[in-house]
């Protein structure tokens, strides 16, 4: 996830390749309790793995049904709608409203003796109107601390004595999974009778409720939905497991990559997880982008979209079927002929943010011509590729204005668009900007990258790895694949001169080297950061990086670090041999004394013995030898910016790299 306060995305020009979503946590407990309660096995796919599925698992295994791993899927066998005889179990259910609600339901019918409690929060969130329904029905059920809320004891109850003739009511104005509890849970009582469910109040999240049926279903209960107000569960119903299951994906997140496919050239994007049969109603997404001009294949659990019409078609549509989703068309209006309306969108004004407000004000930024009225939207793209403009874009603390304005980074007039607090995508889709610069493409000059070269010790390392936090981008330690070559040949026994440059070159070809998210440098499985920190690992690199061939054979693994969204490289040559197109190069000194003093201090709080006479003469050394060899000789590059750090803080530093980059910045606020 982006921590940083903005997030730069280059101009970006096609798309390829597959992303996976996250899963639904609804669909996933859903499924869990369900498979949980059929006879035989069932064979989950693409569970999301979060803590509410998690206390879920435990408790399904608590009450006696079986779990097995099985490659990324997870088997289970149900308990066949009955307990086994004298089950008892203390359940603990965290916070997982999908967990403790559905069990006590379940529970409660099947008989047993359980305790059900959760995290604090969990005890403040209601339970009584669901309690209330249930004990219509003859169920035991006791509150162990506040009336109405959990924790709760559940004892065996005598069934008998309560026939369930009059429909049982529950509310549908709090929480919708009140209902979908019982519909859930009801069809246990129903092998004799019809049950019926009444709701009181007006029924909210009906697209919820849609879920809990649509699932029922695939287990073989067919609930009449009469106008949402009263739902029959047939008499002989019976939980069956459908034998396999796919837990959809979030049809909300596919938008993003649904829109992505539309706008981008290139081969397509293959979204993994989310099927146009999907059961939420968000994926009717799929048909506003295809009239807009996407060309949309789908199975039962992918879908594959490509860019049709080009440009995009302007669209009028009643959005209320797909509110959430439909902020993505916004932002394909941006890439359409005409103007496009987004209709009937009210409830929008309501969301995590006024979200018609902030779409008007966020496409004015980037040109855009907007309408806003009280329920409606009208968009008018810039007329001609001039008229776009690099914007800074405010997020709102809203996820879905984040991820939907990353798409404006596709205009024709190839500008970059910052996105403001990028972590705001973590409420529902925390590697959004991971998923999405996974499968777009632009050509490397568009990539930016920020060189810091400079002696030893001037503080380059240090300063590369605080820029690139700030701005999100990864970082090229280009020393340390000196170093490795130097420890390389000297491991192989190798003599570091130019009589061995060659066998040095293709030993340095073949290393496998890597460097982790965390920025652990691997040789092979071998964590080699320490062994290559060393003093003589040092003068090592500096004898080899000396060597012609030695420099030619590392060229292209150092290319291949200009990746999305952006560079920060240190090195000797980053900005004169390696990045000469850099935006920014920064050529980091010190005075020798300083930068002794300094290396003095980092290897002594590193473990590692030193000597600073002996250090400042190597560092010494060191540096007439990198200024003074024939190839890529350490200099300044005829356009970078000299920075004496020896009487700076790294902060004071750092502040000077990240001004001077905002400076070249074309974003408007
Ligand atoms: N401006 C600065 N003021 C004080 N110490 C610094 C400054 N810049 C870097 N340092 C310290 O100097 C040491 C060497 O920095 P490093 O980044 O390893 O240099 P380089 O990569 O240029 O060899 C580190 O311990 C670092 O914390
Ligand atoms: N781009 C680069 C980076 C390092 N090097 C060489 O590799 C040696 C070790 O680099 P480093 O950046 O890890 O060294 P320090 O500055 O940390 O001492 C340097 O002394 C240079 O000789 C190079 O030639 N070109």
């Amino acid at each position: 996830m982006f921590q940083t306060e903005f997030l730069d995305i280059p101009a970006l020009a096609s798309a390829g390749g597959e992303v996976r979503l996250p899963g639904s946590k609804s669909i996933s407990n859903r499924v869990l309790l369900l498979a949980a309660l059929s006879e035989g096995t069932t064979q989950v796919h693409d569970l999301l793995d979060s803590d509410d599925t998690r206390v879920m698992l435990t408790a399904l295994e608590q009450i006696g049904c079986r779990l097995e791993r099985e490659g990324d899927s997870l088997r289970i066998t149900g308990i066949g709608g009955a307990l086994p005889p004298g089950t008892a179990a203390e359940l603990f259910l965290g916070n997982a409203g999908t967990a403790m609600r559905p069990l006590t339901a379940a529970l409660a019918l099947l008989g047993g003796e359980f305790t059900l409690s959760g995290v604090p929060r969990m005890h403040e969130r209601p339970i009584g109107d669901l309690v209330d329904g249930l004990r219509q029905l003859g169920c035991s059920i006791d509150y162990l601390g506040n009336d109405g809320y959990p924790p709760l004891r559940i004892a065996p109850a005598d069934f008998r004595a309560a026939a369930v003739q009059a429909p049982i009511q529950v509310r549908g104005d709090v929480s919708s999974q009140f209902l979908t509890s019982l519909l859930m849970a009801l069809p246990l009582r129903a092998a004799a009778q019809d049950i019926t469910i009444e709701v009181v109040g007006e029924l909210i999240s009906k697209p919820y409720i849609h879920i809990t049926l649509e699932l029922l279903a695939r287990f073989g209960i067919a609930v009449r939905n009469d106008n949402w107000q009263r739902f029959q569960i047939p008499a002989g119903s019976r939980y069956r497991s459908p034998g396999e299951i796919h837990v959809e994906a979030d049809a909300s997140s596919a938008s993003y990559f649904i829109a992505l496919g539309a706008i981008a050239a290139g081969p397509g994007v293959r979204i993994l997880g989310v099927g146009a049969q999907s059961i939420q109603g968000d994926i009717r997404f799929v048909e506003a982008a295809q009239a807009m001009g996407a060309e949309i294949e789908s199975g039962p659990n992918w879908l594959q979209v490509r860019r049709g019409r080009w440009p995009l078609q302007a669209i009028d549509l009643d959005c209320n079927h797909i509110p959430d989703a439909a902020m993505t068309l916004g932002v394909m209006a941006l890439y359409a002929e005409g103007t496009t309306t987004l209709r009937n969108i009210a409830s929008w004004r309501v969301k995590e943010t006024d979200r018609i407000a902030a779409m008007a004000c966020e496409l004015r930024k980037l040109g855009a011509s907007v309408e806003e009225g009280a329920d409606y939207l009208r968009v008018t793209p810039p007329a001609r590729p001039a008229d776009w403009r690099a914007a800074s874009i405010h997020t709102y603390d809203d996820h879905r204005v984040a991820m939907c304005f990353s798409l404006a980074a596709f205009n024709p007039q190839q500008l970059p668009v910052r996105i403001e607090d990028p972590k705001c995508v973590a409420k529902t889709f925390p590697d959004y900007f991971e998923a999405l610069f996974s499968v777009c493409e632009t050509p490397r000059e568009r990539i930016p990258v920020i060189c810091i070269d400079g002696p030893t010790a001037s503080g380059k390392g240090t300063i590369a790895a605080e820029v690139a936090q700030r701005l999100g981008y990864g970082i090229l330690d280009s020393g340390a694949l000196y170093r490795i070559a130097g420890l390389a040949a000297h491991r192989a026994g190798i003599a570091i001169d130019p009589v061995h440059e060659e066998e040095i070159a293709a030993l340095v070809r073949t290393l496998p080297i890597r460097f982790t998210a965390t920025q652990q440098i691997l040789l092979g499985d071998e964590d080699i950061g320490h062994a290559i920190r060393s003093e003589t690992a040092g003068m090592d690199a500096s004898r080899v990086s000396a060597l012609p061939a030695v420099r030619a054979a590392l060229v292209s693994l150092q290319l291949n670090f200009q990746r999305l969204p952006g560079l920060v490289a240190d090195g000797r040559d980053m900005g004169t041999v390696i990045f000469p197109a850099a935006p920014l190069k920064v050529y980091l000194i010190a005075s020798a004394e300083c930068r002794a003093a300094r290396r003095y201090k980092q290897l002594i709080s590193k473990g590692i013995s030193a000597n600073i006479t002996a250090l400042r003469a190597d560092l010494e050394a060191r540096d007439a030898r990198d200024m003074l060899r024939s190839v890529a000789p350490l200099k300044p590059a005829p356009d970078a910016l000299s920075l004496d750090s020896s009487e700076l803080s790294i902060e004071q530093v750092v502040e000077q790299v990240l001004h001077w980059w905002q400076q070249r910045q074309p974003f408007k606020g």
